[in-house]
């Protein structure tokens, strides 16, 4: 069961229990636009106390460029190095996992941070924002109206928020191709925006997984490449480590499968009822606090 903390004491003392705070963004940090009150105290406290501050997003909608300009814009500090996004890794997993050849293509269903993570990993692009597949216009595969590219040798899906019948459709046709990867940037299917959830990337990409009837390779939260891109680049002790999540089936299995301890926040996507009660879920974190600002009071211990 997971322990319910609510006291300065109890605050301080996970403070002491972990050298390492991997945190997801939104729902955590800020939603949509809105920073989560306390959230900049806990983030100074933990950098006063030489804490190593991370930041694990599964949004895919900016690069870690443009990630780095909102925590500027919403006054929170952090440094590029500490930021990870699932367009990045995404990025990465093609150009070094897959190390798919230059000369060959990705098709994108996605929006520019993830095309710009792409093109800093020497990738080149179709489709994403490109105004020729951001159309309404009816698609078909009449080859006078679209010649497929032969170099295109995998898709990527990631939150869309023009996504269209276009994109779905050449998406389909490449993905069917024999060889051809299929990958999402992460499969969440919701969002917390400002004003209540939406649709997330995995609500974008399921009209595909459903038509070409097999899953993607995932490369954000919970899988193990989000992992293995931060430990290439970030030394961390998993045993003195937490990852901070408002997601049970992304943020909190992430950090299970990393054997890392687990932080719950309630700010988010999960609710009370989704952890207590006879419908709670079978993943637990290990601790869970209403706001990640409410961890500000551990400064009066
Ligand atoms: O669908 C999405 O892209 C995600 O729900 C969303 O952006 C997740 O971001 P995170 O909570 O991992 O920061
Ligand atoms: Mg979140």
């Amino acid at each position: 069961m997971a322990q319910r903390l609510s006291t300065a004491e109890e605050y301080e003392a996970l403070l002491e229990k972990h050298d390492t705070w991997l945190f997801d963004c939104d729902g955590v940090l800020w939603k949509g636009d809105h920073v989560i009150e306390g959230v900049t105290q806990v983030l100074d406290l933990l950098r006063r106390r030489n804490k190593k501050v991370v930041f694990v997003t599964n949004n895919a909608t900016k690069s870690r460029k443009t990630l780095l300009a909102k925590f500027k814009d919403l006054g929170v500090q952090a440094h590029v190095d500490e930021v990870y996004g699932s367009a990045y890794t995404a990025a990465v997993y093609i150009s070094t996992v897959l190390a798919l050849p230059k000369h060959l293509k990705v098709y994108v269903i996605g929006q520019s941070g993830l095309e710009e993570e792409l093109h800093a990993e020497g990738i080149q692009t179709l489709g994403g924002t490109d105004p020729a597949d951001n159309t309404l216009a009816p698609f078909n595969l009449n080859p006078e109206s679209w010649k497929p590219d032969p170099d295109v040798a995998a898709v990527v899906c990631g939150l869309d928020t023009k996504v269209n019948y276009t994109k779905l459709s050449k998406a389909f046709a490449y993905a069917q191709k024999e060889g051809c990867h299929f990958i999402a940037t992460n499969t969440d299917s919701t969002y917390p925006s400002s004003y209540g959830l939406l649709p997330g990337a995995g609500s974008i990409s399921a009209p595909l997984r459903y038509a070409l009837g097999k899953d993607p390779v995932v490369c954000g939260k919970p899988s193990g490449t989000m992992l293995d891109v931060i430990k290439a680049k970030i030394h961390f002790d998993p045993a003195r480590t937490i990852m901070v999540g408002d997601r049970l089936n992304t943020d909190i299995e992430f950090g299970k499968h990393g054997g890392l301890a687990t932080l719950l926040v309630l700010t988010g996507i999960t609710a009370e009822s989704d952890i207590t009660g006879p419908n709670a879920s079978p993943t637990v974190p290990d601790y869970v606090v209403q706001s990640l600002g409410d961890l500000r009071l551990a400064d009066k211990a």
